[in-house]
């Protein structure tokens, strides 16, 4: 990883902003270049070989050659009758012409054996296609009795034959390295004798939910106390974006429980509540004072309070409490910095579609907002969600994605064309 301070917040003076508000905030764009800035290079990834079958879904570390033909024989594409294509020429059904059918030629095993002109190979699907033969003619065009072929169709020399490297031929490179493996990329590398791949290493990540208030998944919420719902969200968020979790944890607000938490042999330490500047916050000012907090505040809606710093070398994101804030602020960054750890593209894992604006989408000049949207795909109209605080977790529920109002925009109008990202 690499470290430098450039952002304002790194050199301010009072990097405790507890009960005083953000004296620094920065601007998205600089918040990313920071966070892009402490990733590794994909040089620097750490990478490891595993087996074929762990492989889906994994980054290829490594270019991919194959040193073999597949597949390495000619083969019948057809069941049916491996033959001299020249001893079809002029069969039909009004004119059959005979051939003598010399053996079977069965998958996986070659034909011990020649075919020679008025001769023919019963051949299955796969089978090697026998010396001399050129070409097989299906079941279906011909009759047979005993040892006795009646061709009823002309066949081309050639004619559903498999040639010898058409699916892959020796020497070519298979896959790319950052190649993010789909399942028929494991049979590709299967079919030529691959049996472990050299892959980008998994990040670790530490998920650390702070709040007094907070009680733990699958408890019905009670007096005062509410259940956690950025731990559970986070989890899932960090295994989509090819992270390995640990936890997540319930810590206390309490300075040194917290300061325990983010000392963790993680790549990424993700840190949920107490970003704010409120009294029990502590997590800004234990990152200061214990590791480099490099940007505290952003001029965006929600997420502002979100905090990003490394402490001994591993990056530690801190996510503002509430829910939505929490989703953004991972979705803007902590997303971003995990997908690159893993070799990944930076870019958001969303489909993204042109939509237009039915009623006004609103936001404040000088915040980037993540406007959460209703999106009708059969009249691609985008409607603002009601109700949509950052506390409100239910507007990313009822929503069918998000719109990116940037800072310099104060909204847009109804007819407007915009771009919508979709969460499915
Ligand atoms: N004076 C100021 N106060 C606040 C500011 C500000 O700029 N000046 N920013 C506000 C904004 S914006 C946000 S967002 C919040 C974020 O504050 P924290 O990160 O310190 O979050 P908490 O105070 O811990 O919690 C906020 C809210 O979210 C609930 N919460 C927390 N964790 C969870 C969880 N895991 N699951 C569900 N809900 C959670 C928590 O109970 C609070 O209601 O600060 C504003 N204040
Ligand atoms: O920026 Mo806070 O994240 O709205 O609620």
């Amino acid at each position: 990883m690499r470290s430098s301070n450039t952002h304002p917040n790194a050199a301010h003076p009072n990097a405790d902003v507890r009960m005083r508000g953000f004296a620094v905030r920065s601007t998205v764009q600089q918040a990313l270049a920071w966070l892009d800035e402490h990733c590794p290079s994909t040089t620097e990834l750490m990478q490891e070989l595993i087996s074929l079958s762990d492989a889906a879904g994994r980054v290829l570390a490594e270019n991919v050659n194959s040193t073999v033909d597949v597949p390495q024989f000619r083969r019948a594409m057809m069941d049916g009758f491996a033959l001299h294509a020249e001893n079809t020429r002029g069969a039909g059904s009004e004119n059959r012409l005979r051939l003598e059918i010399i053996g079977d030629c069965f998958p996986g095993e070659a034909f011990a054996g020649e075919v020679a002109p008025g001769q023919a190979v019963r051949i299955m699907t796969g089978a090697p296609l026998p010396a001399g033969a050129d070409a097989v003619l299906p079941a279906e065009r011909c009759e047979f009795h005993d040892s006795q072929l009646f061709v009823l169709d002309e066949i081309a020399a050639g004619k559903h034959v498999g040639t010898i490297g058409e699916d892959i031929t020796a020497g070519t490179e298979v896959f790319q390295a950052g190649r993010q493996l789909r399942a028929q990329d494991v049979g590709v590398l299967s079919s030529i004798g691959c049996p472990a791949v050299k892959v980008v290493q998994r990040p670790r990540v530490r998920i650390v939910i702070t709040g007094n208030e907070l009680l733990p998944t699958g408890t019905t919420p009670a007096g005062c106390q509410i259940a956690d719902a950025n731990g559970p969200m986070l989890a899932a968020l960090v295994n989509r974006d090819g992270g390995m979790t640990s936890g997540p944890d319930l810590v206390p607000d309490d300075r040194d429980a917290i300061l325990a938490a983010l000392k963790s042999d993680a790549e990424v330490i993700l840190v949920s509540g107490g970003s704010s500047v409120g009294q029990e916050d502590y997590a800004p000012t234990l990152l200061a004072e214990h590791g480099e907090l490099g940007i505290h505040g952003i001029h965006m809606r929600p997420g502002s309070p979100t905090g990003m710093g490394t402490l001994d070398g591993r990056l530690v994101i801190l996510l503002p409490g509430n829910p939505v804030s929490c989703l953004c602020a991972y979705d803007f960054f902590a997303g971003r910095a995990i997908r690159q750890l893993g070799g990944r593209s930076a870019n958001w894992p969303y489909r993204s579609v042109q939509g237009t604006v039915a009623s006004k989408l609103m936001s404040p000049l000088g915040r980037l907002v993540y406007a959460r949207v209703a999106f009708n795909p059969k009249n691609s109209w985008v409607e603002p969600i009601t109700n949509s605080g950052s506390s409100v977790l239910s507007s990313t529920t009822r929503a069918d994605g998000f719109v990116v109002i940037p800072a310099d925009s104060e909204g847009y109008d109804e007819g407007t064309e915009v771009g919508v990202f979709l969460y499915d």
